[in-house]
């Protein structure tokens, strides 16, 4: 049986706050296809600072879920992790025993997707699955837990809290079900909440309303949080940080503030949806081309061959991560320091 021993261990409850609540090092996912070895996450650093909303960003394709997905033990048949590090809390998570892994997920780290209904179960009433989390990871009775839901739903703004709590997941709009989740994922107040994609499936004025929630209970449990997105506008409206995502690839990372009204790499320009130029106005609405197939990954820099600055270095070698600014780094040619 479990102990909080287990729990201090698996999480590292009982140690000192640490700055960072998740620092990945050089991760490598690797997944083994019959085309061959195939590398979705090629080589990825992200820090989420305790009690940030840190957004990642980049367009469908560019390995954003495999990264949450690396770090949350949900990888393909065929996938795993080939290099890197992970620290979860200061402790060494890819050193966690399945045991350990199985007790802080749900806990100290959590999952929301973009449709919900994929991960509720649609004959169990909606109320029994969250208290089922809390039951699992509380050592409190029933009834204590039961209130904690009808409380948390309460909190989270489902109308008529007891009588949803009885509402299978099919009765609830969209907007009502990723609220289900929310209080599933935040009710045992965990240290990290990565959310995938968590409003992409709701109109505008919904996903408003699931934002401010999000950044309100956030503020109250002092979770971070790994917001997944392709969309800046989401960002702009909650995030503190932002990593940018290429191919596999983080390509810039900056404040929040800094990376919209300073972005340097031709990708983040691109996303912004305006490409600043000394000599015209010209204004793109979309990056020309698409995400390369993880098979095709073109050689040297990959969003060379979209690139409209692309010079033949480019197209030779990587360029590695270079700081224009304090907190902001860029992978691009165009910022390397000269040898
Ligand atoms: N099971 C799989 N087998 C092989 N390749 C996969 C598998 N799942 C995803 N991929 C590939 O991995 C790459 C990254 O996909 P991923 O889903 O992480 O991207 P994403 O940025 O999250 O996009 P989206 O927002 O569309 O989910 C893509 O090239 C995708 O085709």
């Amino acid at each position: 049986m479990r102990t909080q021993n287990d729990k201090a261990q698996a999480g590292g409850a009982a140690a000192a706050p640490e700055a960072s609540v998740l620092q990945i090092s050089g991760l490598r996912t690797c997944l083994e296809t019959r085309k061959g070895k195939l590398y979705p996450v090629d080589g990825v650093d992200l820090d989420i600072p305790r009690g940030k909303i840190v957004g990642l960003v980049g367009e469908s394709g560019c390995g954003k879920s495999m990264m949450a997905n690396s770090v949350m033990g949900l990888l393909p048949q065929g996938g795993h992790i080939s290099e890197g590090s992970v620290r979860f809390c200061g402790n060494d998570f890819l050193a966690y025993t399945a045991e350990q892994r199985r007790l802080l997920y749900g806990d100290r780290m959590t999952l929301i997707f973009q449709e919900p209904m994929s991960s509720l179960n649609p004959v169990i009433k909606v109320g029994p699955q969250v208290l089922e989390v809390v039951m699992l990871h509380k050592e409190i009775g029933k009834e204590e837990a039961k209130k904690q839901v009808i409380e948390m739903f309460r909190s989270v703004g489902i109308p008529e809290p007891e009588r949803r709590y009885n509402c299978y997941p099919h009765e609830l709009s969209g907007g009502l079900r990723q609220r289900v989740m929310i209080s599933a994922a935040m009710i045992c107040r965990p240290d990290l909440l990565i959310a995938d994609e968590p409003t992409t499936a709701l109109d505008v004025t919904i996903e408003a309303q699931i934002l401010q929630l999000m950044r309100r209970l956030q503020q109250e449990a002092g979770t971070s949080i790994l917001l997944i997105t392709h969309d800046l506008g989401v960002v702009a409206e909650i995030c503190d940080m932002v990593y940018v995502m290429y191919a596999g690839k983080i390509v810039e990372t900056a404040d929040v503030y800094e990376l919209f009204h300073n972005p340097k790499h031709p990708y983040t320009r691109g996303l912004l949806g305006s490409l600043p130029s000394r000599n015209t106005e010209k204004r793109l609405q979309s990056i020309p081309g698409t995400v390369p197939m993880l098979a095709e990954m073109p050689q040297g820099c990959r969003f060379a061959p979209r690139c409209q600055h692309a010079a033949d270095k480019c197209r030779q070698a990587l360029p590695s991560a270079a700081q224009v600014h304090e907190g902001h780094r860029v992978s691009c040619w165009m910022f390397q320091k000269e040898e």
